[in-house]
């Protein structure tokens, strides 16, 4: 039954950075076989299979519907869970416990039980269905939905759609994406005079760093108000973490207490959203967070905002305009469910590669009253919630595949 085959995927460890990709690739197979559909894996790096199923509709020169997801989940402290991340037990409420329950192996196995009902139904599409597993994501995608977007494989697959990742929603609506954040990762260097432990003096080390995470903070305060006080969206705003603090002289019981070190650095998991303006925040690191004036200097990893011919960002529309997006909402809602405002994903997912290419992609993880635990200990989803999330696909599967276009709709594309 659906919760089994639910329970066996999530029981495969495919935690980064050693997933058992065969694994996952043999059980998607014989799921594949099991619902007659097209299947081929596809290794743009060894090791790293993507696996891409296909549903073929009646009409070939109408544009496809690709249900991505990722293969790969994020470790686990295995200690710090109520239940081993990788057994899916279930509770008495019916709350399934596994790595990956929310993030995202739900989504892959509810696109596949979706068309499972639609085929026993009799269902037949017009638009051709693809369902694609990607590995990787968890590290940033680059031998999976990057490679497999920029192939001439992808482009003979005619894509009109993406749908991939979103969020759980701890209230009744469920949640829908159109934009992802721009991650950049921050390291701030300060170096200074050595000396005493007992000496007060200006411009050490530690001192100058100290001036900088206090800037940071004070920063992070200001976006994370907004947050609070209801006027933005966690999507909305710039967020800024430490990841990492590095300093001290090591000595063999710990670190030197009475030595003052010459060098200290911090690390900040900095999340850009599509409408701030990056060379203000380029400026504000330059100038406050690692000035050269306090011996600072910094490296910025940044994952490039891409922007359209008049500099606008990438975005899926989220209105009218898009006729995906009110053909979701209107099968989500068929369906039952309901529906919140469009937002912005607030960390990065795959979605971006599709975006980049100029195709919609919508984030959307069907998980309603339910906490957001992707990647916290103890990530859970309900197994009704979990089956919920079945019939919702069906009705958004339904409605995608059976959609004939507005007379525009291929003649657009192709000018695309
Ligand atoms: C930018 S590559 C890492 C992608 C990762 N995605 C999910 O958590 C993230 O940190 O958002
Ligand atoms: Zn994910
Ligand atoms: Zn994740």
């Amino acid at each position: 039954n659906p919760i089994t085959r639910f329970q066996e995927y999530l029981q495969i460890n495919t935690a980064q950075p050693n997933p058992n990709y065969s694994e996952s690739t043999k059980f998607l197979i014989s799921l594949s076989k099991s619902l007659n559909l097209e299947s081929q894996i596809i290794e743009f790096v060894k090791g790293k299979p993507i696996i891409l199923l296909k549903w073929v509709g009646k009409n070939p020169k109408l544009s496809s519907i690709l249900l991505n997801s990722h293969t790969d989940v994020v470790a686990a402290e295995h200690h710090k869970w109520n239940y081993p991340p990788f057994k899916a037990h279930i509770d008495e409420s019916g709350d399934i416990y596994a790595r990956g329950s929310q993030d995202m192996k739900c989504v892959g196995l509810q696109y596949l039980e979706a068309i499972r009902e639609l085929k026993s139904s009799g269902f037949e599409p017009i638009r051709t269905v693809y369902v694609s597993f990607v590995p990787d994501e968890e590290i940033g995608g680059h031998d999976g939905a990057e490679k497999f977007a920029a192939s001439d494989e992808f482009e003979k697959l005619n894509v009109g759609i993406v749908l991939d990742e979103g969020l759980a929603s701890p209230n009744e609506n469920y949640r829908l994406f159109y934009a992802e954040r721009c991650p950049w990762w921050l390291v701030i260097k300060a170096t200074g005079a050595p000396g005493h432990g007992s000496k007060l003096y200006d411009n050490s080390a530690m001192e100058n760093l100290l001036k900088s995470i206090e800037s940071v903070r004070r920063f992070r305060a200001s976006q994370f108000d907004l947050v609070k006080a209801g006027l933005k969206a966690q999507g909305e705003v710039i967020s800024v973490n430490m990841a990492f603090l590095k300093a001290g002289t090591p000595s063999p019981t710990g670190f030197v207490m009475n030595l003052q070190p010459s060098e200290a650095e911090a690390g900040f998991d900095i999340r850009v959203p599509p409408t701030a303006d990056p060379k203000s925040l380029e400026k504000r690191i330059a100038e406050e967070w690692a000035p050269s004036s306090r011996n600072m200097t910094f490296e910025l990893g940044q994952f490039k905002q891409k922007v359209d011919m008049s500099g606008k960002p990438v975005l899926t529309a989220a209105d009218e305009s898009n006729p995906w997006w009110a053909l979701l909402e209107g099968a989500i809602k068929k369906a039952g469910g309901k529906v919140g405002r469009p937002e912005i994903f607030p960390a990065s997912t795959d979605a971006r590669y599709f975006r980049d290419l100029g195709l919609p992609a919508i984030g959307f993880s069907p998980m309603a009253n339910t906490p957001v635990l992707l990647h916290d200990h103890n990530e859970f989803l309900n197994e009704s919630e979990y089956l919920k999330g079945i019939k919702i696909y069906e009705s958004v599967i339904k409605a995608y595949a059976s959609y004939h276009g507005k007379p525009m709709d291929d003649a657009s594309r192709e000018e695309l």
